[in-house]
């Protein structure tokens, strides 16, 4: 089984080339260089030239790229896609999605220009429409065509939208969460969590990513270094959860077990389930050591 992890995803303005560079050093599993939101209008061509320099020229070892453009009916959304597609990063993230026709769209115009198929689409979910049609957008990623790999959650375009007060229990985002979750889930797909906002409350921080991991998110989206070291302790398996995984996977191994669907360990009831979870478990410990022996040796 392989798996990427995917636990802290740092966002960073394409106009700020002090993070662009700093970004190559931390410990982050992926990076949004962002060309959307946190860009002024008067500062869009300036961020599309960074960013693509930026990706062009590398040096960001294991971390996956991404590139959030600007929606393509937006006066800069097509040259973003035609430059972001031209620097072949790991995927382009769409902001803003209403229905699949967005992705669709995206795809097509990825195709046109012959970016290559390694270069996958993420999908922010972001609007009330997205949560609406979050099955429909979801299902895109059973067709390879698509490109269609990630759904981001936009909590804070979804509490403008919606009105909803931001309260630290997350009351009123809780049911959009699960509504995309179950929707990725069901279509094979990843998804990350939303922004914290309050980048010095490491607390809060904490609890919101513990909070995330438990509704079953496989990462979160971060806007500050200072957050990448704890998001990726709260995402990454525990030293009890893989020891656990090992144990069932052996278990599982046992001749006198081969061929049970269900056994007892440690006096609890395991099933085969529980083995796909334990495998999947300690694909992404295993993957989490790769990528630190890899950083080791890149410094
Ligand atoms: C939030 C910030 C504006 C804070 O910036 P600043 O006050 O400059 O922070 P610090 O002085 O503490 O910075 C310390 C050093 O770290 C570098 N830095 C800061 N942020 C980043 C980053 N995101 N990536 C890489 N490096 C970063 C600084 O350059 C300092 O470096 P040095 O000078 O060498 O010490 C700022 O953190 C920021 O801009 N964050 C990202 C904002 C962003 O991208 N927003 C858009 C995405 S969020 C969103 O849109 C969510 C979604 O769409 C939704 O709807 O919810
Ligand atoms: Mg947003």
């Amino acid at each position: 089984m392989t798996v990427r992890p995917r636990r802290s995803v740092l966002y960073m303005p394409g106009a700020n080339t002090r993070a662009l560079e700093k970004a190559k050093v931390l410990p982050a599993d992926a990076l949004i260089l962002d060309l959307e939101d946190s860009v002024a209008p008067e500062a869009k061509a300036e961020a599309r030239e960074n960013v693509c320099e930026a990706v062009h020229g590398g040096g960001y070892g294991r971390r996956e790229l991404v590139i959030r453009v600007n929606a393509i009916e937006t006066a800069w959304g097509m040259d973003d896609l035609r430059a972001a597609a031209s620097v072949e990063p790991d995927a382009i993230l769409v902001p803003k999605v209403s229905s699949p026709g967005d992705i669709v769209t995206v795809a097509k115009v990825l195709d046109a220009i012959n970016a290559p198929s390694k270069v996958r689409v993420w999908a922010m979910m972001e609007t009330p429409s997205s949560i609406l049609n979050a099955r429909e957008i979801a299902a895109l990623g059973a067709d390879p065509e698509t490109r269609l790999s990630c759904l981001v959650m936009g909590t804070n375009d979804l509490l403008k939208e919606s009105r909803a007060r931001a309260l630290h229990d997350r009351v009123a985002v809780v049911p959009w969460l699960a509504m995309a979750i179950v929707a990725a889930r069901a279509y094979g797909l990843d998804i990350l969590d939303g922004v914290y906002n309050d980048f010095r409350d490491e607390i809060g921080f904490r609890a919101e990513c513990e909070h995330g991991r438990t509704l079953g998110m496989d990462g979160k989206t971060l806007i500050h270094p200072s957050q990448v070291g704890p998001c990726n302790e709260i995402f990454s398996p525990t030293v009890e959860e893989v020891s656990w995984a090992r144990k069932v996977i052996a278990a599982f191994e046992e001749p006198a077990n081969r061929q049970k669907g269900v056994i007892t360990l440690e006096g609890r009831m395991v099933e085969r389930l529980h083995l796909v979870m334990a495998r999947r478990t300690v694909a992404i410990a295993d993957a989490i050591e790769a990528m630190r022996r890899t950083e080791e040796e890149w410094f």
